[in-house]
């Protein structure tokens, strides 16, 4: 079981999240998910197809670990599986936010396969949590896209388990995902990812 009052605060945090990023348009079309902790087995994450700047209370559910609904006889996101193995591997994970943006999406489409996003020599990059200095290298793996999310999750399991350090990742032609060990780390990430991508897509338009 779950307690209640810190559901309540998980799903006010991921409610005021879609506002946020909704009026941003980083989640348009009822596209993207969120996620919070509410302890080490349980998270509350968004119902499937819902609109995200318009979420309520209802409009969030509990899910355990394995993306059981706890307590909820709605569907939660198609993509819970993709949050649920952040969760397991990073014990100090508080908030996952998956958004679907131009520039996520543009720039994951241009970018060579096999290879991550490598951010190097941004000051912006001390955005992100335990970064210090812009002379650091941010590798943002791309996943390609595909609709089998258990295979995905498992791929994203592998790579994280050995690339603790790295704050996030490209789905290509899809979005991003990114996490925290709070809601506003986590808020910080998706901005300072949606700063960086459109300082590479820049870059390659002046320097093709
Ligand atoms: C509206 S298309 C986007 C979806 O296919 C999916 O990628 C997505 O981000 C939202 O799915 P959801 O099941 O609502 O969490
Ligand atoms: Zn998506």
């Amino acid at each position: 079981m779950f307690d209640v009052t810190r559901y309540a605060v998980a799903a006010d945090s991921i409610i005021s999240a879609g506002r946020f990023l909704y009026g941003r348009g980083w989640s348009p079309a009822t596209s993207s998910n969120y996620s919070a902790r509410i302890d080490e087995n349980h998270i509350a994450i968004t119902v499937s197809g819902r609109h995200k700047g318009e979420l309520g209370s209802g409009d969030v559910m509990v899910v355990d670990l394995t993306g059981q609904p706890v307590q909820s006889q709605c569907k939660s996101s198609a993509e819970t599986r993709l949050h649920t193995v952040l969760y397991q591997i990073f014990p100090d994970v508080g908030a996952i936010l998956h958004t679907h943006s131009v520039k996520a999406t543009v720039l994951s489409r241009l970018l060579p396969a096999g290879k991550p996003l490598s951010l190097e020599g941004y000051e912006l990059q001390k955005a992100f949590s335990g970064v210090q200095t812009h002379e650091s290298t941010l590798d943002v793996p791309v996943f390609e896209n595909t609709q089998d999310i258990d295979a995905l999750a498992e791929q994203t399991k592998c790579w994280f388990e050995q690339h603790p350090e790295q704050p996030g990742y490209l789905i290509r032609g899809h979005g991003l995902y990114t996490w925290g060990k709070t809601m506003a780390d986590c808020l910080r990430h998706v901005e300072a990812f949606e700063f960086l991508f459109e300082c590479e897509l820049e870059t390659m338009r002046v320097r093709p």
